[in-house]
């Protein structure tokens, strides 16, 4: 019974201490994570309207092998997990793409309307 808090006071105050500590680290880097996905969100959003004005595809999985290629190698370096790092990765990569649909998604309906509201406008003039 070495690690009951009974037992070993001084251990308790230590551990109670050092969860303190490492969370308040904890609580700083999920703020930081937070900001950094809030960004890059700002960033693909844009991406998504770009190509939804062009007409290019939402996905682009060359990129996309590209980026978790890179990814994989720097989590190798850093001593992540690099299977975690693709699964995390493509997470987000989801998400985009599902944002990039619905934008493009907006944007054919926002244009087909526009092509019927010409084409009533054209009906009415040659009626006059
Ligand atoms: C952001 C883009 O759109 C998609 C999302 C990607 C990402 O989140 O990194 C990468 C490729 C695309 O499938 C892009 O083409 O750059």
């Amino acid at each position: 019974m070495g690690h009951s808090s009974v037992e070993q006071p001084e251990q308790d105050a230590y551990v109670r201490r050092e969860l303190r500590r490492l969370r308040a680290s904890i609580d700083n880097l999920d703020a930081a994570l937070v900001h950094l996905l809030a960004e890059r969100f700002k960033c693909t959003q844009e991406v998504g309207r770009l190509k939804a004005e062009y007409e290019l595809p939402p996905a682009d999985p060359a990129r996309e092998a590209e980026q978790i290629k890179r990814l994989r190698s720097l989590a190798e370096e850093s001593k992540l997990d690099p299977v975690f790092a693709e699964r995390f990765l493509n997470f987000i990569i989801a998400e985009v793409v599902r944002h990039h649909e619905l934008i493009a998604n907006s944007r054919s309906a926002a244009r087909a309307n526009q092509q019927a509201t010409d084409e009533t406008g054209l009906r009415r003039s040659a009626a006059t």
